[in-house]
């Protein structure tokens, strides 16, 4: 594999680093092409405030455990990971290493008005200080942090096609994240996140 450069983060009560060419143009252009034909793409209803709406986004979960992964009111069952997501998860761990993962929720944005609101991944079965590695694939996206509790602590960055984002330490005690809509016409957006889940 090619040098990979990383870059750091600055944020404080955080620890988040952004390789901006993970992979090769060749092999993201292949992955996405092949996720998006391959995998068992979901439409889940969300509740909020006691109502529904369509998630404004497509999912799913691979894993190795069966452990269902549970947020915002959705609960989902893991199909067993294909030969293509052991691959880059074995990729992604020669970084994250002694850090190894059990499962994957992928993320399909259609278009701009598909998003991902406020949220940490902080749900109890992730454990405390999480490892989070999250690939991205396809059209760029704006990604924000915010903090929890000092508002004047944010930050904005571009995912591009074929990065890695780790997110890790006390980051999600601390920060929100959120992909925002965008008026821009654009296309397909897919997005790996690699977790551990007991
Ligand atoms: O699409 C992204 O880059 C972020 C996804 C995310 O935050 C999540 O699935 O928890
Ligand atoms: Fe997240």
């Amino acid at each position: 594999m090619a040098q990979l450069k990383s870059h750091k983060i600055d944020l404080p009560q955080s620890d988040i680093y952004y390789y901006a060419n993970f992979l090769t143009r060749n092999r993201a252009d292949k992955l996405m092409q092949n996720l998006r034909a391959s995998i068992a793409w979901q439409h889940d209803d969300i509740r909020v405030f006691g109502k529904t709406y369509p998630q404004p986004r497509l999912t799913a979960l691979y894993g190795n455990n069966g452990q269902p992964y549970s947020y915002s009111n959705i609960t989902m069952n893991p199909h067993e990971f294909t030969d293509e997501l052991r691959e880059i998860k074995g990729d992604i761990e020669k970084i994250t290493a002694p850090t190894v993962f059990t499962t994957c929720l992928l993320n399909l944005y259609r278009n701009g008005k598909d998003s991902n609101g406020w949220h940490a991944d902080d749900e109890a079965s992730l454990g405390i200080n999480p490892v989070i590695a999250s690939l991205s694939l396809g059209e760029e996206r704006r990604f924000h942090f915010k903090h929890k509790d000092n508002p004047e602590w944010k930050h904005k960055m571009i995912l591009e096609h074929g990065s890695l984002l780790i997110m890790k330490g006390s980051t999600q005690h601390h920060w929100l994240h959120q992909i925002p809509k965008t008026s821009r016409e654009i296309g397909e957006r897919i997005n790996l996140t690699f977790r551990v889940i007991k």
